[in-house]
């Protein structure tokens, strides 16, 4: 190189030939020098020279290293669904900063399918937060109201087990909180942040439920999803699965849901492969599981298997004391007519809290604001239980309750014979009285 121009000519000559992408802007922001290379990365034209880099692309980050004279390295830049990397950096003469120059490499295969894999990762995980918080618990062993010294050993027993990995079964008529103690228990354990996905066997037909369980590979079967499916077991990794109503499982998934018991794993169907599952199982029923074993509609193994903790809530007519105390509790604000509380401690609830707590919200809707509750405001079936108890309970004179049994004595003789006077005779004499006195009870009570 001799002459200014040669060394120029070579230096245009090194930056064409590069694999980098080149673009040097001048102190006002002015690009100086652009590159092939940055043409084809970027789709960036030489016309471009001789403009403020700003006006061109006005998301351009060199100006802000010409400004701030730091260097910035690995930049990613996408723009027109081209993508890339830029180190930029100030240029200085003599100390004074006096432009500044931007290289940029396209991303290669490597690192496109990097960013891809990331991208897909960052799905995942938002997904599986999703799923968390579409499966997160309401209640937890808070907002179980008792009164009762059954019920607190059940919840102190339940709260040891809670962080253990323990398999929980409940048992307990419908509507004595079974899935509130379940929900409760996750809300305690170790994947209170993962999902908490409770099934109702007795809901999905038996041909469906090992498919929402164990989900499927791609195409294992006419219908199934191209991508294949997981299953309910996978969803729930690392949190609870609640699989209310065991004992509607055929025996065909009971055997199933034994070797994920047993192994940790599951095999979608139409898969050979296992994968990995970390799920805790809380089961309930409300049948006799002995019974069906029986029967051999249940596998014993699985209930050994099952009730390594067992929580048997009784039903609320068995602690009718907790009556009031829930009843108190759903109707915070709102007073109670006497008359109300006496009928809901005396009734059974065979729907169980679930129940009490229907016939509670409707009396809230009834009564206005700052009104007594008081039996009007019940349901109508409800009240009629409630004539049915006064009845039950009412007391009479004792004549009329003497004359309501011989009436009822009459009736019944005279209506299984005939009505000759022999007859009639017969009669009297079966009921200690004479021919005279039974013809004047018919004339008292109307029967002919
Ligand atoms: N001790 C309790 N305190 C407050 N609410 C309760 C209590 N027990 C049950 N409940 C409420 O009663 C309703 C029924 O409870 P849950 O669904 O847990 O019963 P279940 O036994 O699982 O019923 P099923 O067997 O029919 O599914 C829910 O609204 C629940 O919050």
């Amino acid at each position: 190189m001799g002459t200014i121009e040669e060394t120029v000519e070579w230096w245009k000559a090194i930056v064409e030939s590069m694999n980098d992408g080149v673009l040097v802007i001048d102190r006002a922001g002015v690009v100086k020098i652009i590159n092939p290379e940055y043409t084809r990365i970027t789709g960036v034209t030489p016309d471009i020279i001789g403009k403020p880099l700003i006006s061109y692309r006005p998301g351009a980050k060199l100006p802000e290293t010409l400004a701030s004279g730091e260097s910035q390295v690995g930049v990613y830049r996408k723009t027109h669904d081209r993508e890339y990397v830029v180190d930029m950096a100030p240029i200085f003469v003599e100390g004074e900063i006096v432009g500044a120059v931007s290289v940029c490499k396209s991303l290669n295969e490597v690192q496109l399918l990097t960013r891809e894999l990331e991208k897909q990762r960052q799905k995942v995980k938002e997904l599986q937060e999703q799923i968390s918080a579409l499966h997160k618990v309401r209640y937890t062993f808070e907002d179980i109201i008792t009164n009762d010294a059954k019920m607190e050993e059940l919840i102190s027993v339940a709260k040891k087990t809670a962080a253990t990995d323990l398999p929980i079964l409940i048992k307990g008529e419908s509507g004595t909180g079974k899935e509130l103690f379940a929900q409760a228990v996750h809300h305690a354990s170790l994947g209170s942040g993962k999902p908490f996905i409770a099934v109702n066997c007795s809901a999905i037909p038996s041909e469906l439920i090992e498919n929402e369980l164990f989900g499927h590979s791609e195409g294992a079967f006419p219908g199934a999803s191209e991508k294949g499916k997981a299953g309910l077991f996978e969803m729930a990794d690392g949190g609870t699965l609640f699989l209310d109503e065991i004992s509607d499982l055929s025996i065909d998934v009971q055997a199933k849901l034994l070797r994920v018991l047993q192994e940790g794993a599951i095999r979608r169907i139409g898969e050979a492969v296992e994968r990995k599952v970390n799920v805790r199982i809380v089961a309930s029923t409300h049948r006799d599981l002995h019974q069906f074993i029986a029967k051999d509609l249940f596998r014993e193994d699985l209930l050994y298997r099952l009730n390594a903790v067992v929580l048997k809530i009784p039903p609320l007519r068995e602690r009718k004391a907790d009556i009031p105390f829930i009843a108190e509790s759903v109707l915070k604000g709102y007073e109670v007519d006497r008359e109300v509380m006496t009928f809901l401690t005396k009734y059974d609830w065979p729907g169980n809290i679930r129940e009490l707590r229907n016939v509670l919200d409707f009396a809230m809707c009834m009564a206005n604001e700052n009104e007594q509750i008081v039996i009007d405001h019940l349901p109508d079936i409800m009240q009629k239980q409630h004539r049915l108890y006064e009845e039950e309970t009412k007391v009479f004179p004792l004549y009329e309750a003497v004359e309501a049994a011989e009436r009822t004595v009459l009736e019944s003789a005279l209506q299984s014979s005939g009505t000759t006077v022999e007859e009639r005779q017969e009669i009297a004499n079966t009921l200690g009285i004479s021919l005279a006195t039974l013809y004047n009870k018919m004339k008292k009570y109307n029967i002919r």
